[in-house]
């Protein structure tokens, strides 16, 4: 066929495929109007229908049955018409842009070819009782993303379908319209990818659905082994990959989970917001996001001042006293450790026999139960019973005991007081209650004395409610002191030569309630261990990105977190910046993970031009394979100047060059105390968002970040603001600055004052 009736024939697939979308969706929407009309009619007539009769046991029952049958039937109207609404909200993307590509397979053993065209939904005619556009997660669809025509294949749930592919091509339909379209021998067309790749950086990042790579196919559709570990390069497309693997998963287990029962652990609010478009680009609804920290302070965040990761980076980042460094950096990575665990593990078998610490509990000022009874109750239990099941014992005892208190409580004197000081209305409601529990009959003589007796009853009952709801939550276990116990404890056993400071160092920030964020972990393994395990069963998939930064211990919470859930573990070891994760086995180490595990590695780069890539790999000490896509851009730039004017300087000139052509440009500091002073001396002169760890919303133009901030993120040009050997001396900072630097897609900008940091090999 020549290329000019190649055309038509596509022209004409797009307007067969336009009108069946056009008439699906009228479909849709006359259905969703009538369900609607539907919904507020059963609403309208909700109580016609109910016959409420509460006279006799059946007629309660036929009562609530009927009432029963309205609201599952409102309820599914409901259900049927929110469902219609996501479907329009398909044709509608769908009439934007219905597929992004066809492949012709002739499967082995048949005649004629099936000709598949891809896009981001299936779309079936049932007119011609054809499938018009299948879903690129759908099992034929994965051979355009794994095979080069010629011999191809694809899996079915059930068996392997051989055939040969005759035709790949790629199209770009715009608002309905075809574009381009262009036939490809390769994997996907490198043009295509080239052309995506060199637009400008986004507020969130893209689906990639059309140009997905063999490499990272295989990752989306990885469902063989219960945890899958992606080691990539930077800008490998990590989080590209899990993002379009959550969309895989809902459409794989489409009748078993939700994107609610998805979790995707990320590095901190602004990496959410980058994230949180391409699900619903997709036309899939978004799974959970959570930080480390967002659950810390689920967990602890109300009785503790915990610090955050990005607190516990500033101060270490900033620390010029090498002493003092080096005892926090062996506090933080001896925290994170698996030994660390071993340690607590050991003092957990102490506490079974002794050494548990309770909280009095107080009412009104007074000990009404000591601490020293709480432990003693506690101990005089089987210790073969688990601590989590004996404190339920003592919780039980606790809840006696209080109801005894507070039954002798009732007769104090400072109970009359207080209903001498109820208000009426207080009066009234007791008086009611009293009528209408009976108990005031009309020749009783003890009336006012039955009032004093309910109304005593409800002011201490009252008062008490709170010390059984902290009861009944454990609030009585005195965890702060438990684990500061264990700073003081002889323990058996080897520790590390720095103990001693490290736990003079622990005890400091634990008087003021501080934890800090390496001391996280542990509590809530602590308190676990303690007070019997949280979990949320509910939960399928857990996605961890930027994993390099999480400890083994974080991994260890996590797992116990979502007992039911299969892990995808993203990371890079290159950019580890978090401290806890210095010599300790990292997250991307398969014997984390038992035997069900799997592991791909990633060695293309994606976001950056051949230039950056070959500049930022030499920053990494270690030989390691990063192979760049073929995409040309200007030699990364050094300036070094004298002094900090001339650094301002010659950085806003920069900037404003920079403006005309793209849309994002970051000035990377190191700290964010850095990020301030730039912002002092810059703002003057350039209109720059400052971005800090409370900032939720990442904007275009120039923007001026600490590296952690930046981390996960990728922009246009980078500027960094000062690499200098005084800012970047050590040698464990070396992560830390290749991070930054390969946050750059196009342009690549280094300053420094005097000397250029000697992480860049000259
Ligand atoms: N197959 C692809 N098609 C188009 N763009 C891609 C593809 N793979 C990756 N990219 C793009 O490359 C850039 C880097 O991807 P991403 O941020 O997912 O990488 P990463 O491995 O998570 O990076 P880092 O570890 O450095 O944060 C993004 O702009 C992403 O859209």
């Amino acid at each position: 066929m020549t290329k000019h009736a190649d055309e038509i024939q596509e022209r004409n697939y797009l307007v067969l495929c336009l009108q069946a979308i056009g008439e699906q969706r009228e479909e849709a929407v006359q259905r969703e109007q009538s369900l609607q009309n539907n919904v507020i009619s059963l609403k309208e007539t909700f109580w016609d229908d109910v016959r409420i009769n509460f006279d006799t046991f059946s007629d309660i029952e036929e009562t609530y049955l009927t009432m029963k049958q309205q609201a599952e039937l409102l309820s599914g109207s409901e259900v049927v018409q929110q469902h219609i609404v996501k479907s329009i909200q398909v044709y509608d993307r769908l009439q934007q842009s219905p597929y992004f590509a066809r492949i012709d397979f002739l499967p082995q053993n048949q005649q004629e070819p099936l000709q598949v065209y891809i896009g981001v939904a299936n779309l079936f005619d049932e007119k011609q009782d054809d499938i018009l556009i299948y879903d690129w997660r759908a099992p034929i669809a994965s051979m355009y993303y794994d095979h080069t025509p010629g011999p191809a294949h694809y899996e079915t749930p059930t068996e392997q379908i051989q055939g040969d592919m005759l035709l790949k091509r790629q199209f770009i339909i715009k608002n309905g319209q075809l574009q381009a379209m262009f036939n490809t021998g390769l994997t996907i067309g490198d043009d295509l990818l080239r052309n995506i790749l060199a637009q400008n950086a986004d507020e969130h990042i893209r689906s990639i659905v059309a140009t997905i790579q063999a490499e990272q196919n295989k990752i989306i559709r990885h469902v063989q082994t219960p945890h899958l570990i992606v080691e990539g390069v930077a800008g490998s497309g990590k989080t590209a990959v899990a993002l379009q693997r959550i969309a895989y998963l809902l459409y794989h287990y489409r009748n078993q989970i939700t994107a609610d029962q998805i979790v995707l652990i990320t590095p901190n609010q602004l990496f959410n917001q980058y994230v949180n478009a391409v699900l619903p680009d997709l036309g899939e609804d978004n799974m959970q996001q959570l930080t480390f920290s967002d659950y810390a302070n689920q967990r602890l965040g109300r009785q503790f001042q915990l610090e955050y990761p990005y607190e516990q980076l500033e101060s270490l980042l900033s620390e010029k006293d090498d002493t003092r460094y080096q005892t926090k950096l062996h506090a933080i990575t001896f925290k994170a450790s698996h030994a660390y665990r071993q340690l607590l593990d050991q003092y957990l078998g102490y506490l079974s026999k002794q050494g548990l610490l309770f909280k009095n509990i107080v009412f009104r000022g007074e000990r009404i139960i000591t601490a020293q009874e709480i432990t003693k109750y506690f101990y005089s239990l089987d210790t073969a019973i688990s601590i989590p099941n004996r404190l339920q014992f003592v919780k039980e005892w606790l809840l006696q005991c209080l109801t005894a208190i507070e039954k002798a409580e009732r007769h104090k004197e400072w109970v009359e007081e207080e209903s001498d000081l109820l208000e009426t209305e207080e009066y009234t409601k007791t008086y009611s209650e009293l009528l209408q529990e009976g108990r005031f009959a009309e020749d009783t003589f003890d009336d006012f004395e039955q009032e004093r007796r309910t109304l005593a009853k409800q002011i201490v009952q009252k008062q008490f409610m709170p010390l059984r709801r902290s009861v009944t939550q454990l609030k009585f276990v005195h965890l702060l002191g438990i684990y500061r116990q264990f700073f003081t404890h002889q323990h058996a056993g080897s520790l590390p030569p720095q103990w001693e400071e490290i736990c003079h160092y622990t005890q400091n920030n634990l008087t003021k309630r501080l934890i800090a964020y390496e001391d996280i972990a542990p509590l809530i393994y602590l308190q676990d261990k303690i007070e019997g395990q949280r979990t949320n069963t509910t939960i399928r998939h857990v996605l961890v990105d930027e994993a390099q930064d999480y400890s083994p211990f974080q991994l260890y919470v996590l797992q116990q977190l979502f007992p039911y859930a299969r892990m995808t573990i993203l990371g890079d070891g290159h950019q580890t910046i978090h401290p806890h994760t210095f010599h300790n086995p990292s997250l991307l180490a398969p014997e984390l993970y038992g035997e069900q595990v799997a592991k791909m590695v990633l060695t293309r780069s994606y976001r950056s031009t051949k230039q950056i890539i070959h500049f930022t790999s030499k920053i990494l000490k270690t030989e390691a394979t990063i192979e760049a896509f073929n995409r040309n851009g200007t030699e990364p730039t050094i300036t070094v100047v004298t002094n900090e004017d001339d650094l301002i300087t010659q950085q806003v000139e920069r900037v404003n060059s920079l403006t005309s052509q793209f849309d994002t440009i970051a000035i990377i500091c190191k700290t964010a105390e850095e990020c301030q002073r730039a912002y002092d001396k810059l703002h003057p002169y350039l209109e720059v968002q400052l971005v800090t760890s409370t900032t939720k919303q990442l904007k275009k133009g120039i923007l001026l970040l600490p590296v952690y901030m930046a981390k996960g993120l990728e922009f246009d040009a980078v500027l960094l603001f000062n690499a200098s050997n005084t800012t970047y001396s050590r040698e464990t900072e070396r992560n830390y600055f290749y991070t930054a630097c390969t946050r750059a897609m196009h342009k690549l900008h280094i300053y420094a004052i005097d000397t250029l940091t000697h992480l860049i090999p000259q």
